[in-house]
């Protein structure tokens, strides 16, 4: 059957820790992995990193730029050359790729985001292999993806995907950091994030040399793919042909079981296509009220208000020690929400001077996170 599949590699799988010269082999290897799939009637998408480690190879930079206008800069070089690399290969095998960059605010409209679902389904319709990253380049520090795990789990969700593989340079997900603790115990398979949650796993910060977000940002797309309904694979990336067994049923890698009932794509779209302007701190009752028997967010649960906000923003609702729980839309402002909080909705008429909303976050417009 045809399945739709993400694939995201990382830096540290597409070039050679020592040198950062590009992995040649690795990349080829892939090339010919995802033109096969394309071939077995696949819908593919490739989502590349590389951009930056490329460009430091080309400009003879021996780490990471930290200065953001000078990784924009190398960005734009590595781009071009990871690009015409693809191509190559790509042409090779006679399957056409297209390059799709991507800025956070892409998604943060609505109408951009199912703009840019249009054209993902357009070039699959077409048989092409887009091939995504950031738009390093022009992307400013308050709209990021910032890393390309969280980018590959958003086109993931926005394109209904079946799987996504997330390639790295560890073959799986550990119990801890398998550099650091080297009798680190392998995960096989994560059935829920409440199981994940159990597991109590050790991430670190960091990734390696060239790596952005190290496994923290590869759990945090797992959690936005499986919410989607997207199987996710964390799995070694210098094997790329590893993706076609695990789609033949070999348990290779840590797989992150999809939630049965997929949160429906508005919802996601509130959740992690939208960027939160505040956040509201709820009481206890609040929190009871929305996450257990999915009712709306009124006035009365809200403890403080944090942030400058208008209404139909997103924010967070977080409990009293800044856990998020959920996500919204509100209704009304940061401003009038001060003067709100923890009112009966129907003493806002009175406090406002004017009728508002009954509820603060409509239940259709709120998503548990
Ligand atoms: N619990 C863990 N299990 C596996 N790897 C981990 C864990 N915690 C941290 N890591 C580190 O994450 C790194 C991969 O992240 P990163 O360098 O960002 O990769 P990529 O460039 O593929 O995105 C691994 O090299 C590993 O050292
Ligand atoms: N957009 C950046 C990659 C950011 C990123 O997430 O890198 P990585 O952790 O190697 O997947 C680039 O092309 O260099």
């Amino acid at each position: 059957m045809t399945k739709t599949i993400v694939v995201k590699i990382g830096t540290s799988s597409l070039t050679k820790p020592e040198t950062g010269q590009l992995a040649l082999s690795t990349i080829a290897t892939l090339a010919e992995t995802l033109s096969c799939l394309r071939g077995q009637g696949h819908r593919v998408i490739l989502v590349s990193s590389g951009a930056v480690g490329v460009g430091c190879a080309r400009l003879g930079l021996t780490e990471r730029p930290k200065a953001i206008a000078l990784k924009q800069a190398v960005a734009a070089v590595g781009q071009g050359r990871l690009m015409r690399v693809y191509d190559d290969l790509f042409t090779t095998l006679q399957q056409p790729i297209a390059q799709v960059l991507l800025t956070r605010s892409d998604l943060v409209q609505r109408s951009r985001y199912l703009n840019a679902y249009n054209t993902f389904r357009e070039l699959l319709g077409l048989g092409v292999i887009p091939v995504v990253n950031e738009n390093d380049t022009v992307a400013v520090d308050e709209l990021k993806f910032g890393d390309n795990d969280t980018l590959s789990a958003l086109v993931a969700s926005l394109v209904e995907a079946d799987w996504l593989f997330l390639l790295t340079d560890v073959d799986r997900l550990y119990s801890a950091d398998p550099r650091s603790v080297p009798d680190a115990q392998p995960i096989a398979l994560v059935s829920s994030m409440k199981e994940l949650a159990q597991l109590q796993i050790q991430t670190g910060t960091q990734g390696s040399q060239w790596g952005t977000g190290g496994m923290v940002t590869k759990i945090s797309a797992a959690r936005i793919a499986i919410a989607a309904g997207v199987r996710t694979v964390i799995t070694q990336g210098r094997f790329p042909h590893n993706i076609e067994k695990i789609l033949q049923g070999e348990l290779l890698g840590t797989h992150f079981q999809p939630q049965p009932e997929p949160t429906s794509a508005r919802k996601r779209w509130i959740a992690y296509g939208l960027v939160p302007t505040g956040k509201l701190y709820l009481d206890s009752g609040a929190i009871a009220a929305i996450s257990q028997a999915g009712k709306s967010l009124l006035a009365a649960g809200i403890k403080s208000v944090e942030g400058i906000f208008d209404t139909q923003d997103a924010v967070q609702l977080c409990d009293t020690n800044g856990n998020e729980i959920a996500r919204g839309l509100v209704n009304y402002t940061s401003d009038e929400l001060q003067k709100i909080r923890g009112c009966q909705s129907r003493e806002i008429s009175t406090i406002l001077g004017y009728a508002g909303a009954d509820t603060v976050i409509h239940r259709d417009n709120l998503v548990l996170t």
